[in-house]
């Protein structure tokens, strides 16, 4: 039962509490129909663990930001939290280990040149190999899945280990298939079953799998962690591993930081770095191919600010407005992590006048503010214009927050924006992108997941300079 003062939600069947509409093929359809019923808080019960939605920027400002430490903490005792055994950074819960961890992985990625050369000059090189591979199919049609996704995995691989892996790498194509077996699980059916129904979790079931892939990738990354070991200077980080490896000489016995802290850290990284910045670029070229007059003008501008450059650089965003635009407001309608990442409050409060109780877990609805009505001026279009003023300078609406917002929000926003605009220019610059005359219709509708992701398509790429 609920409990007094709890916000409202749908009738609690025993045992499986409300896991059906939560489980149902589009959960994010069930939740927007939910909200129209109960409003912008509500709650649902995964088996008999109490869960809060909320809806709408005025709600998810008052928990993100106003009562952020209310909010930040993560739920425990869940396949997730099992399976990484609260350790790393983003299953952590809300405490010290956490918070260290965080401002190391923050500062770090910082030093290591967010918005300054280094970081930028190893994307440059990963986009290079994503040209190459560009240049063997102009004029033919390829399917850009793997090529997306092969980029951001070695972006991400060379800040933390100093590595990139050539495409057809067998280590790397093992390493991802763990990954991707255990974001499955993570998001299927055993994973709600295990978080919902007590005892469940000592059953021989498929998500026992995603046990086994932890310790796989824990033993990959200990050779990795050994070879850094052998090779590095102290004081002079190549990477992630050795800053860390810094910092642990600097810490006393007593601290949270370890050579299984580490292991676990770079599985985060890797894991929140790959599909969402992917996933991302493939709406974006989805949206671009759809709306040929948008790459055109993105084109016009990147021509005019580049001007014989050889390369573009971050800072010239600035410069690029509509560019800017272009990739926000692919990032609005991409929706990449719908439900964010599972939030838990860290003690008894209160939200839009709803008592909430410690340990509660929280859902966010990022759809409901990223296509919020009154927040935009187009919210079910894709429409660069959402980000442009009258004078047709960029803007970003608060209510724009595909990173979420808060202590917990995404510590890779950095990073993801400069890959994400490097890519879309670079890219842009030299080639043409066509939707294939025999493709038929697009389909906007992304396949639901813990990211979305669009519907596998291809695309017939042409030399801009031949045009
Ligand atoms: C377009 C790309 C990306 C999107 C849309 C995205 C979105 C998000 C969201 C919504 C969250 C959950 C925030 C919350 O719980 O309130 C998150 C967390 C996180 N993201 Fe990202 N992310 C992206 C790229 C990255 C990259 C490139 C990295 C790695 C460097 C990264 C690392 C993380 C980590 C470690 C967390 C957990 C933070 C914590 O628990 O304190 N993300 N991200």
């Amino acid at each position: 039962r609920r409990p007094k003062n709890f916000p409202p939600g749908p009738p609690i069947s025993p045992v499986l509490g409300n896991f059906l509409h939560l489980a149902s093929k589009n959960p994010l359809k069930e939740l927007g129909k939910l909200r129209q019923t109960y409003g912008n808080v509500y709650s649902l019960f995964l088996g008999t663990r109490p869960a809060v939605v909320i809806n709408g920027l005025k709600a998810m400002k008052e928990a993100m930001l106003v009562k952020a430490t209310d909010y930040a903490g993560r739920p425990q005792d869940m396949l997730t939290g099992d399976v990484f055994q609260r350790k790393g950074v983003t299953f952590v819960d809300y405490g010290p280990v956490w918070k260290e961890h965080r401002r190391f992985a923050v500062m770090t990625l910082r030093n290591f040149g967010l918005g300054k050369k280094s970081m930028e000059e190893r994307i440059h090189q990963e986009i290079q190999f994503t040209v190459k591979t560009l240049e063997k199919s102009i004029g033919k049609i390829m399917s850009p899945q793997v090529m997306f996704h092969n980029a951001a995995s070695n972006i991400i691989c060379k800040v933390l280990f100093g590595t990139r892996y050539e495409y057809e790498d067998e280590t790397i194509k093992k390493v991802v298939r763990w990954f991707t077996e255990m974001t499955k699980i993570a998001n299927g059916p055993w994973a709600m079953l295990y978080d919902s129904v007590p005892y469940v979790s000592y059953l021989p079931l498929p998500f026992k799998k995603a046990f086994k892939n932890m310790e796989l990738y824990l033993d990959f990354s200990n050779g990795l962690v050994n070879e850094h070991k052998r090779t590095r200077t102290p004081g002079e980080p190549r990477d992630f591993v050795d800053c860390y490896l810094d910092e642990l000489d600097k810490q006393r016995e007593d601290s949270s930081f370890s050579e299984e802290q580490l292991r676990r850290i770079t599985f985060d990284l890797y894991i929140a770095g790959t599909d969402t910045t992917s996933n991302t670029l493939l709406t974006g070229f989805l949206y671009l191919m759809n709306h040929p007059q948008v790459q055109d003008r993105c084109q016009q501008e990147i021509d005019q600010v580049l001007d014989g450059r050889n390369r573009v650089s971050f800072e010239d965003r600035h410069n690029m407005p509509y560019m800017q635009a272009v990739i926000h407001e692919v990032q609005r309608v991409a929706n990449t992590a719908p439900l964010s990442l599972f939030h838990c409050s860290t003690k008894d409060t209160e939200l839009m006048g709803y008592d909430i109780p410690r340990g509660t877990m929280v859902i966010q609805n990022m759809e409901s503010v990223l296509r919020e009505e009154g927040q935009w001026k187009f919210p079910h279009e894709f429409n660069p214009e959402n980000f442009l003023n009258e004078q047709g300078e960029f803007v970003k609406p608060e209510a724009f927050m595909p990173f979420s917002a808060g202590p917990r929000m995404c510590l890779g926003e950095g990073l993801a924006r400069m890959e994400l605009f490097l890519m879309t220019v670079t890219l842009l610059r030299k080639f043409k992108f066509i939707w294939p005359e025999d493709a038929g219709e697009p389909d906007f509708t992304p396949v639901y997941g813990i990211t979305l992701v669009p519907k596998p398509y291809r695309m017939k790429v042409q030399l801009r300079s031949e045009q």
